[in-house]
């Protein structure tokens, strides 16, 4: 006696498979349907054989897709000032088509350069007050006096012509969209690959004082320990922006690939 091999009984159950199938056939002929000879496979040319393994399983095969379009996803990028953001936002938006990233509202006045429904949705305080009672903000802050937030027509407009939602938001933001949306969509924490780094990289971009650069590398340090609360992380490394949108386009690629997708409504 030899004991069972495990490469045996994946030939057993294939053989069972065979078998099973190999019923079904002769019990379907056995019905009023005339008995369909198949040709040798080596022998028949493609559209013959096809047409006659059709017939014998009794029903056109069909060309409906075996799995649904994925849902459109909202993606929530987030993570420590100057560590890419928008860097890598933008390279996104370029690679990948289909993505929507959503134009925040805020109350503040336009800069020079700005422009109304690329840079910011511009509105007045009284405006944007009205857009908060009327529940028409997925989330909003009060930010050195001015008020912005994510509005939700944008966001359900584009999933409906079946566009990804990219969103930004800092840290706080995150946590209140987390509270809000649960698992429903994405969250993905970038960070740079050591605090030294995201320092230099803050000095290098030449846009803060010095009190707002002690500001920002202080809450930096404090944001970093949220990452837990996150489902990805992505290290965006000095020099390597695209493998950074690489990994954020393979964590997107690979939600659309799960079986449970994430169902959100907005
Ligand atoms: N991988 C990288 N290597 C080198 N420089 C980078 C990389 N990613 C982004 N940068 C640069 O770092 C600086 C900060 O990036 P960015 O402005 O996109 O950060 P952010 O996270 O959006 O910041 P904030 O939250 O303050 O708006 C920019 O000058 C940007 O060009």
């Amino acid at each position: 006696m030899r004991l069972l091999h495990k490469s045996d009984s994946s030939v057993i159950r294939f053989l069972d498979s065979v078998a099973l199938w190999q019923n079904l056939i002769q019990s379907m002929s056995g019905s009023s349907r005339p008995v369909v000879s198949i040709p040798d496979v080596d022998k028949a040319n493609k559209v013959e054989l096809y047409r006659a393994l059709e017939s014998s399983l009794g029903s056109p095969f069909s060309s409906q897709p075996f799995v649904p379009n994925a849902s459109p996803l909202i993606i929530v990028i987030s993570g420590p000032s100057g560590v890419g953001k928008d860097a890598v936002i933008k390279r996104l938006r370029e690679v990948r088509t289909n993505i929507h990233f959503v134009v925040t509202a805020t109350s503040r006045g336009m800069r020079p350069g700005e422009i109304d429904g690329k840079d910011y949705f511009f509105v007045s305080k009284e405006r944007f007050l009205s857009m908060i009672e009327r529940g028409e903000l997925l989330e909003y802050a009060l930010v050195y006096g001015d008020y912005k937030g994510i509005p939700k027509q944008q966001i359900r407009d584009y999933m409906a012509q079946g566009c990804d939602i990219v969103l930004r938001v800092d840290i706080q933001g995150a946590e209140t969209l987390r509270k809000i949306l649960g698992n429903s969509v994405v969250f993905v924490f970038l960070v740079a690959e050591s605090e030294s780094a995201l320092v230099q990289r803050l000095i290098d971009r030449k846009t803060e004082t010095k009190e707002s650069l002690l500001v920002r590398i202080a809450t930096a340090r404090e944001e970093v320990k949220h990452v837990k609360r996150f489902d990805y992380v992505v290290v965006n490394a000095e020099g390597e922006l695209e493998n950074s949108v690489k990994l954020v386009e393979s964590i997107i690629d690979a939600e659309k690939a799960k079986v449970q997708q994430r169902r959100v409504i907005i």
